[in-house]
């Protein structure tokens, strides 16, 4: 597979806004304004401030957030009109795995998804076994989850993910809280993944390995184009700010 070219076709976003809303429906908060994209490599990088947008730009992907105005879609698929099918299509992994991993032990828990899966009592447990192995965390199988390391539960939670079969992943800041170490296990993994691989990120290196990129800032979208160029106008961003003495509260 090439990497400038995903299995399922990309993933569309058509004048796509998103506010929150009071109880009588008006608008209370811009988050998104207007953001028509179209994320067609397998591997694409969303960058930005804290604050600007990115997680709920992931969150559309995955049918976990619905515009409130314009279209997205998934491999075709809108996510307004066929929620379920999105969220069946697309896997999201939490920077947090603690956000993600539910049940008491590693073996338990990709069980469980396997059962969402339909796979039969049975097989579950060999199954999961078999997943664990290959995410090298079989020795931890029947370890109580938090006693993981912060490394070992979230590649947990990428094997969990996985383990549903999605076709495409999105990751949010999947990476933030690891050393060196597990970032490098990490990005190794997503690399090596046949997935379209949605990564919102504040790690610039791995932004720039990606051949497709998208920089938010204050809830717009304001570059397209290769990850080195993004992470390169998203410096150029982020310099001009310092300059003008923009700087977010609480920082020097
Ligand atoms: N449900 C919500 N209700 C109110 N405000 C929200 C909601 N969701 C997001 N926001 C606001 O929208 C803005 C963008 O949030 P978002 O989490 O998408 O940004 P982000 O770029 O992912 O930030 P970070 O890098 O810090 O995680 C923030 O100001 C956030 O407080």
């Amino acid at each position: 597979m090439s990497l400038s070219d995903p299995p399922g076709g990309g993933i569309t976003f058509d004048g796509v806004s998103v506010w929150t809303q009071d109880a009588a429906g008006n608008r209370v908060t811009p988050i998104l304004a207007d953001v028509s994209l179209s994320l067609t490599a397998a591997r694409v990088a969303i960058i930005g401030a804290n604050g600007s947008g990115k997680t709920t730009l992931a969150k559309l992907v995955a049918a976990l957030v619905l515009p409130n105005l314009g279209r997205v879609r998934v491999n075709g698929v809108d996510t307004t009109v066929s929620a379920r099918e999105v969220i069946r299509q697309v896997g999201y992994l939490f920077s947090d795995p603690d956000a993600q991993i539910i049940m008491p032990t590693p073996l338990e828990d990709i069980a469980l998804t396997l059962r969402y899966r339909g796979v039969g009592r049975k097989e579950r447990d060999r199954r999961a076994l078999e997943i664990l192995d290959e995410f090298r965390l079989a020795d931890h199988a029947h370890q109580p989850v938090q006693t993981l390391s912060g490394g070992q539960r979230q590649l947990l939670a990428l094997a969990g993910v996985l383990a549903a079969e999605p076709a495409v992943l999105v990751c949010d800041e999947p990476t933030t809280r690891l050393d060196l170490r597990w970032r490098h296990t990490i990005v190794e993994r997503l690399s090596a993944l046949p997935q379209q691989v949605v990564l919102v990120t504040h790690d610039l290196e791995a932004a720039a390995a990606c051949p497709q990129g998208a920089v938010i800032a204050d809830g717009r979208l304001i570059a397209t184009g290769s990850g080195r160029d993004c992470v390169e106008r998203y410096r150029d961003l982020i310099a001009a700010q310092l300059a003008g003495g923009s700087v977010p509260e609480g920082k020097p």
